[in-house]
């Protein structure tokens, strides 16, 4: 097959950050995407609806004339989320879901959440009226290795949080693991997960073997080979639990290239051209339009994009720019180590 028509993609997990940078990466997710989940770690966080309304405005300046582009906003909760605030912005649709880091979890994670107890009310309430649950899902135990925190925070966070809310509906974001993949494969409801482009594409690999890459380093940490196979098969199995999200993370490159670099992988730019040749790979192109098109909106429940876009196999591979330039400095593309022949037509 050499080309492949499905209904215009969203990204279920975006960092679109603020100012200079959001200027600078927010085309490239509005050029491919008709909606994103948008990621609340600004700092100071997105915690309320009025900060909630405030990003939205921003991105909504910010978004180039001609472009059309839905920014699904997130609260981030904290210890001191207030309840009522949130089901509010629910119910007004200014806000799609509510983000829960474990403090210290990531970039930007330190208002997070600490003691599940203090939140509870919130949880609650999110049960009550089905506003969704988007979890970075990673203990922060200094002694649990970090290859493993995904897995421990399945078994020891998440599961008994399920248990005590089991009304509660949960998007364990960015997984990583076969133990998240068969986590959500086991549930009978109210859990999904997404999957970014990265963890579809590379193991540890890519960060440890040769030398030290900070361009891909990300958390959660990619795993070895066998996780990522799991992701894969996950990913172009169709099944409706699992979609995209792909947490492109821009940081400038003097954070990223530096003694302690900061998490994140930048990919809204080739993504899609990624996933074509991802599912292409693995004999299953017809299960692209899910992972990308459909299973998000059934599970966010919003409409399907009405726009089809067109992905096209090129004869020789497609290129983009090592570096997008912004106006907080340059930020590297996420580079698939492989030629990759598709791309939007
Ligand atoms: N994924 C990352 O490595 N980084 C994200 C935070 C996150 O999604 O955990 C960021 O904000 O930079
Ligand atoms: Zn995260
Ligand atoms: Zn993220």
């Amino acid at each position: 097959m050499d080309e492949i028509t499905i209904p215009r993609p969203d990204d279920w997990h975006l960092h679109l950050r603020d100012g200079a940078m959001m200027e600078g990466v927010l085309p490239y997710s509005a050029r491919d995407f008709a909606r994103a989940i948008i990621m609340p770690n600004l700092m100071p966080p997105v915690v309320t609806s009025a900060d909630a309304q405030a990003y939205r405005d921003r991105i909504l300046a910010a978004l180039p004339k001609g472009m059309d582009f839905t920014p699904l906003m997130t609260l981030y909760l904290t210890e001191g989320t207030d309840a009522a605030d949130v089901a509010s912005a629910h119910a007004s649709g200014l806000v799609t879901a509510v983000k829960l880091y474990p403090a210290g979890a990531t970039t930007n994670s330190s208002s997070g959440v600490r003691d599940l107890d203090k939140v509870m009310p919130v949880l609650e309430k999110m049960a009550e009226i089905g506003m969704p649950l988007c979890i970075h899902g990673e203990v922060t135990d200094p002694s649990v290795d970090i290859f493993d925190r995904e897995a421990v925070f399945i078994e020891t966070v998440l599961d008994p949080l399920r248990r005590r809310l089991p009304g509660l509906k949960i998007t364990l974001e960015h997984v990583t693991t076969s133990n998240g993949v068969d986590y959500v494969m086991a549930a009978d409801a109210n859990l999904a997960a997404s999957i970014t482009t990265h963890h579809l594409m590379i193991n540890r690999n890519a960060i440890l073997a040769g030398g030290i890459k900070p361009h891909y380093y990300c958390l959660p940490v990619a795993k070895r080979e066998s996780h990522r196979l799991a992701l894969r098969k996950a990913a172009t199995s169709g099944d409706k639990r699992f979609f995209l999200g792909t947490d492109s993370a821009p940081h400038v490159d003097p954070l990223k290239e530096c003694a302690c670099g900061c998490a994140g992988i930048f990919t809204s730019i080739n993504t899609l051209s990624c996933l074509a040749h991802v599912f292409e790979e693995d004999n299953a192109l017809d299960k692209l339009a899910a992972f990308a098109s459909l299973n998000g909106p059934v599970w966010y429940c919003l409409p399907v994009n009405q726009e089809m876009v067109r992905l096209v196999r090129r004869a020789a591979p497609v290129v983009w720019p090592d570096k997008i330039e912004t106006g907080d400095g340059p930020v590297t593309v996420f580079d698939p180590l492989l030629p990759i022949h598709w791309e939007v037509a």
